[in-house]
């Protein structure tokens, strides 16, 4: 069977100490394949950030497992953490774009900083990647005088620049009208498949969940239910059969 993306078994995660401790996420265990586009749901506060920002080698791992790619998070160095994390792309609420840089200068610096390519290459790599996120003539534009979701689309460039394995995304759309919302969650998912890239979203919005493969909720720090069949699995099933 092909290696999961991901894998978390017992996964443990509490916040504070002593009598302030408070166990956040419970005995999370899970396996994502690689190139699922999974969408994490629940109410606020039952941990879904939590458990993004530990998949994301953004907080350290206390009790538990994740392995990503076969390599075990949990213990790892701060070195091989850094390694890690230049295969993840993140893509955050406020999409975090450098007002003082263009379009292209944000995806570009995304691209220079985590390889050891050329400014000539990373310059051309950032202008393909906003080219197929439809703001090809939006290059040398600031993030003030764009959309919400130009500025997104942006920032789903310069996650996927990198062509990274794995993409992380929390709230993308929660800025967003529904029709921006549904374009950005349509083209993550059709460059994702590109690029056979792993998704894991955490959304709050109801109107987005076809997208994904598989819809995992979260309650009070648990997983509750798993469900495996979403139309866009059903449709990719059956498009790989035919
Ligand atoms: N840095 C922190 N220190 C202490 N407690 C925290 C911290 N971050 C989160 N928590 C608590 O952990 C619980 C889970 O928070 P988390 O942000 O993971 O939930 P969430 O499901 O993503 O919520 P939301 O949908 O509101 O973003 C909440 O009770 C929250 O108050």
């Amino acid at each position: 069977m092909q290696q999961p993306a991901l894998k978390i078994q017992s996964l443990n995660h509490y916040y504070g100490k002593g009598v302030l401790q408070k166990q956040t996420l419970l005995d999370i265990n899970l396996e994502i394949g690689a190139g699922e586009f999974v969408i994490i749901t629940g109410q606020s506060g039952s941990g879904k950030t939590t458990l993004l920002s530990l998949i994301g080698g953004l907080r350290s791992v206390q009790s538990g497992s994740i392995q990503f790619l076969g390599q075990e998070l949990s213990g790892a160095s701060q070195q091989k953490l850094t390694k890690l994390r230049r295969q993840i792309g993140y893509i955050f609420q406020s999409h975090n774009l450098l007002g003082f840089l263009t379009a292209q200068q944000n995806v570009q610096m995304a691209a220079q900083v985590n390889n050891n390519i050329s400014m000539q290459a990373a310059r051309s790599r950032s202008q393909t990647i906003l080219q197929a996120v439809g703001l090809g003539d939006r290059l040398n534009y600031y993030p003030e005088n764009l959309s919400g979701g130009q500025k997104q689309r942006i920032a789903i460039a310069r996650a996927l620049v990198n062509q990274p394995k794995l993409v992380l995304a929390d709230e993308p759309t929660a800025s967003l009208d529904s029709t921006s919302g549904r374009a950005v969650v349509e083209l993550m998912q059709h460059l994702a498949q590109e690029q056979m890239c792993t998704i894991v979203m955490v959304t709050h919005d109801n109107r987005i969940l076809d997208v994904a493969d598989r819809i995992i909720h979260m309650e009070d720090g648990r997983l509750s239910y798993n469900n495996s069949l979403t139309p866009a699995r059903l449709s990719r099933q059956f498009e790989s059969n035919t």
